[in-house]
């Protein structure tokens, strides 16, 4: 995979607060190359979350343009979104959202139930998923008994079941210890290796050195 995965422009986004608005977003323009990780930085309630929840399609911008895989994404309807939202991204959160009473492959495969792939070629899916994150083995286990390192492993093998090409990680390491925290990195490597555009939202610096680029988000703008 070659070119450009995320390009946003001017992407204005502001929430009213009572009687005033405030303007989280004040012209961010951003581009990721397939391939490349990028790290966003910035203190709390810099507007990192707002950011991402717009570039994974969860939440739309005031103004500005962002084209995901050069489709202009403001122009799409609300199916045609949800669509490209389930195609094209991976979302790993902080506290895993694994569903702990269900087994990791059920976890991988309730990603994957609503992407229109045949029976077959899903469980060869949900296994290559599991294996490239080494927990083949545990894949009957139920997920509440992983330690934390690994619920964010299966978190990404759900993440990635469907070969997206934009993985959105909001602060994937905050709960892991730093030994694991690289080990989790190193999958994102991988990924970022097989051409997907990795984009990690993160106040831990190793977190940041990880990334090819570090954006800051300060004042409702991106600062380099
Ligand atoms: N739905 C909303 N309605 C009103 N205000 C909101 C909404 N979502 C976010 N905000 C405000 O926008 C600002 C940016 O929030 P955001 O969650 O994007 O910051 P953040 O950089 O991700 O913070 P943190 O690192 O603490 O998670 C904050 O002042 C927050 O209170």
């Amino acid at each position: 995979m070659t070119g450009t995965v995320v390009a946003a422009s001017g992407l204005r986004r502001r929430y009213a607060d009572g009687s005033r608005t405030i303007d989280v977003l004040r012209g961010v323009s951003i581009r990721v190359e397939a391939g490349e990780r990028v790290a966003i930085t910035g203190r709390s309630g810099a507007g990192k979350s707002t950011l991402a929840n717009i570039l994974g399609l969860l939440d739309v911008q005031d103004e500005g343009t962002y084209e995901l895989l050069g489709r202009d994404t403001t122009s799409l309807r609300a199916r045609e979104r949800d669509a490209l939202r389930r195609d094209a991204i991976g979302f790993v959160f902080q506290a895993y959202h694994v569903l702990g009473n269900r087994s990791c492959w059920d976890n991988v495969h309730l990603k994957l139930s609503t992407a229109r792939t045949q029976a077959s070629e899903r469980e060869r899916l949900i296994a290559a998923a599991l294996d490239s994150v080494g927990l083949l083995e545990h894949a009957d286990a139920p997920a509440r008994l992983l330690s934390g390192g690994e619920k964010q492993r299966l978190a990404i093998a759900r993440a990635t079941v469907t070969t997206p090409s934009l993985l959105l990680a909001d602060e994937p390491t905050g709960n892991l210890d730093p030994d694991t925290a690289g080990e989790v990195l190193d999958l994102l490597d991988e990924l970022a290796h097989s051409g997907i555009a990795v984009v990690v939202i993160t106040h831990d610096r190793p977190t940041a050195r990880w990334a090819d680029r570090v954006v800051e988000l300060r004042d409702g703008q991106l600062a380099r």
